[in-house]
């Protein structure tokens, strides 16, 4: 057969075109493989927040919505508890939720049933608590109290993930979280902390305050004992950083009266005069306290810092194990550990061991519940 010039040229066109047409394809395919590999999206951390519908929560939950907590890549799903006098509120804190179209929040369980509330958390956050009421015995709150956290503690050890962290905010929050620790022995004793992260805050920002500084200069302070007005918060080892590397805070304040008294007082009973002036407890510096903490759990503290846990105390700086007490730590890898070493004076081993007694006193309180 008998083959005309053109019919050649057409050839080499189709196969020309038919070229272009498969590399084409293939650069694609290349593209979407490599953007595949790039991507961002993790599996996403559940976090529960009991007493969700409260003060405290309104402020927390959109802020871990919005990476604040985990990170601004880290996607979530939110469960929140309340107790059933609050369920509608609760109704309303999702719609504002899915409202608000958060990127990172890939679902919200709103409910008052503590399972359906605790399966598969990875990160607890317990605002949820009974207040003091008036006229009320301490012993009547610690026994509301235990009776709650022992239900939660069995709640979340059936039904949350194995390696779940736990965050202890409502008060009494070192004692509930020891009590929670009791009832859930097969949650790691490393995985219950209770916050003081907000009183180690107010404590950075008095120092800044007081120097005129920027807050993020200003770090080691430390809270000692229990989050309460005996926690002793302590700057001997805090320094500031300056143009000329790091001072101490002591150096740089040069009025240890005002260290050894206002100071500590004005941290001791910040919590009072928020209450005193907004007629309502902590609750935007809570929030942002407890994101800094689980924060800092979960992704590491900065090298050469360290922040204020309560955790499970293992008898080191002299106190008696057994307790939730607040050290400094630092964390790394989702593990905190206490610095340890720190040179203890008379006048902070006085405080410590007041805190100490504290804390003692209300672990016989809460026994005596059971
Ligand atoms: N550790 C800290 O630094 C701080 C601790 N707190 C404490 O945090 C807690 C929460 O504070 P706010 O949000 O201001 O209180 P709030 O009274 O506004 O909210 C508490 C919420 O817990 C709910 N609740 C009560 N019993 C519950 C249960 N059994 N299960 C689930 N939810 C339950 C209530 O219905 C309420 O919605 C309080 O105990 C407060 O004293 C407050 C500030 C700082
Ligand atoms: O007593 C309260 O509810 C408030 C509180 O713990 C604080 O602000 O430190």
């Amino acid at each position: 057969m008998e083959i005309t010039a053109w019919e050649i040229m057409d050839h080499t066109l189709l196969k020309k075109i038919l070229l272009v047409l498969f590399c084409t394809f293939l650069f694609w395919k290349i593209i979407r493989y490599m953007c595949g590999l790039l991507k961002v999206d993790k599996e996403p951390v559940t976090v529960l927040v009991t007493g969700a519908a409260g003060q405290i929560g309104y402020a927390l939950v959109p802020m871990i919505a919005r990476g604040l907590m985990l990170g601004s890549n880290q996607p979530v799903i939110l469960h929140m508890l309340d107790i059933e006098p609050a369920a509608e509120s609760l109704k309303g804190v999702k719609m504002e939720l899915i409202d608000a179209a958060f990127p990172l929040l890939r679902g919200v369980v709103a409910t008052t049933d503590v399972v359906e509330a605790c399966k598969d958390v990875n990160i607890a956050v317990m605002l949820g608590g009974f207040p003091r009421k008036e006229g009320m015995e301490r012993k009547d709150v610690m026994s509301k109290n235990v009776s709650i956290y022992k239900a939660q503690a069995s709640a979340l050890e059936e039904h949350a993930a194995a390696d779940c962290k736990v965050l202890v905010v409502a008060n009494p929050a070192n004692t509930n979280a020891l009590i929670l620790k009791e009832f859930a022995p097969s949650i790691p004793e490393k995985n219950i902390t209770c916050l003081t992260r907000l009183d180690h805050n107010r404590a950075l920002g008095q120092i800044s305050e007081k120097l005129n500084v920027h807050v993020s200069d200003v770090k080691n302070v430390i809270i000692w004992g229990n989050h309460s007005s005996t926690q002793y918060p302590d700057v001997n080892h805090a320094v500031v950083t300056t143009s000329n590397g790091h001072k101490p805070v002591r150096e740089l304040v040069a009025d240890d009266n005002w260290l050894n008294t206002e100071f500590i007082t004005t941290v001791q009973e910040r919590g009072g005069a928020i209450i005193k002036a907004r007629k309502l407890s902590s609750a935007l510096s809570a929030a942002s306290a407890a994101c800094d903490h689980i924060r800092d759990w979960v992704l590491g503290t900065p090298k050469g810092t360290w922040v204020s846990m309560g955790v499970y105390s293992d008898g080191c700086y002299g106190i008696q194990s057994g307790l939730i007490y607040s050290f400094p730590v630092t964390c790394d890898k989702g593990e905190w550990n206490i610095v340890q070493g720190l040179k203890i004076d008379e006048f902070s081993r006085e405080k410590m061991d007041k805190t100490a007694q504290e804390l003692i006193q209300e672990k016989k309180l809460a026994m005596s519940c059971l």
